[in-house]
């Protein structure tokens, strides 16, 4: 499997933040994107994701799961409640390879409210394997991980790469994947004029 993407112009609101990205993962590979602040990585990765739709271009979502800077965590249920109910989303039952993945055994019966940052994190990230979708999209994912969590999260992904899948993460942290390319999205800068706002709008204001 290889996963495509050809001249995605990805928007932020009303203003179009990158225009004509180009690039291809293939099975085994991770994508590191990269660019200073507010460069657009977070913007590629929600349209990527499905959450914000291209100004142009198409992408497959269906192939793709998303681990959102926030871990959107349901605060009232636990652990093992929050991962049954994400397998149910995706049409599975099996959450134990996810619990052993993500090291989550001793937390499976606490709330979700109840966990700390890097506890909710784990979990949070225990979602991607659920899915069983190929393409993982991942934005900033060690946030709140210590340095055994980090190197827990780094062996999940080798894992889901052996496995045929992909990765596309914006992260500052070296995983030491086999694997590893990276992406400048500031190449794929789009200019103030690219705007998708109403060209007429400021002559009504
Ligand atoms: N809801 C929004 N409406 C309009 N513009 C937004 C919105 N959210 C973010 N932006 C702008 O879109 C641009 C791209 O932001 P984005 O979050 O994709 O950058 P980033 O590369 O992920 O940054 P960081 O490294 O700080 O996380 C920035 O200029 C940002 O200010």
């Amino acid at each position: 499997m290889t996963f495509t993407v050809t001249d995605l112009s990805c928007r932020r609101g009303e203003i179009t933040v990158l225009r004509d990205v180009t690039f291809s993962v293939a099975a085994g590979e991770a994508l590191v994107l990269r660019g200073p602040n507010g460069a657009g990585k977070t913007t590629l990765l929600r349209t990527l994701a499905g959450l914000t739709p291209p100004v142009r271009g198409t992408v497959d979502t269906d192939v793709c799961a998303y681990a959102a800077h926030a871990d959107g965590l349901k605060s009232q249920l636990t652990v093992a409640e929050n991962l049954t109910f994400w397998a149910r989303v995706f049409g599975r039952r099996d959450i134990a390879p996810a619990v052993h993945a993500f090291d989550l055994r001793a937390l499976l019966d606490r709330r979700a409210a109840d966990l700390s940052a890097g506890q909710k994190r784990r979990v949070a990230l225990a979602r991607l394997p659920l899915t069983a979708r190929p393409v993982w999209l991942m934005d900033e994912p060690t946030v709140s991980l210590d340095a055994a969590n980090v190197a827990l999260f780094g062996r999940a992904v080798a894992v889901h790469l052996q496995t045929g899948g992909c990765a596309i993460l914006a992260t500052h942290i070296d995983l030491g994947l086999p694997d590893t390319r990276t992406l400048d999205v500031t190449r794929f800068a789009a200019t103030q004029t690219d705007d998708t706002t109403d060209p007429f709008a400021e002559a009504l204001e």
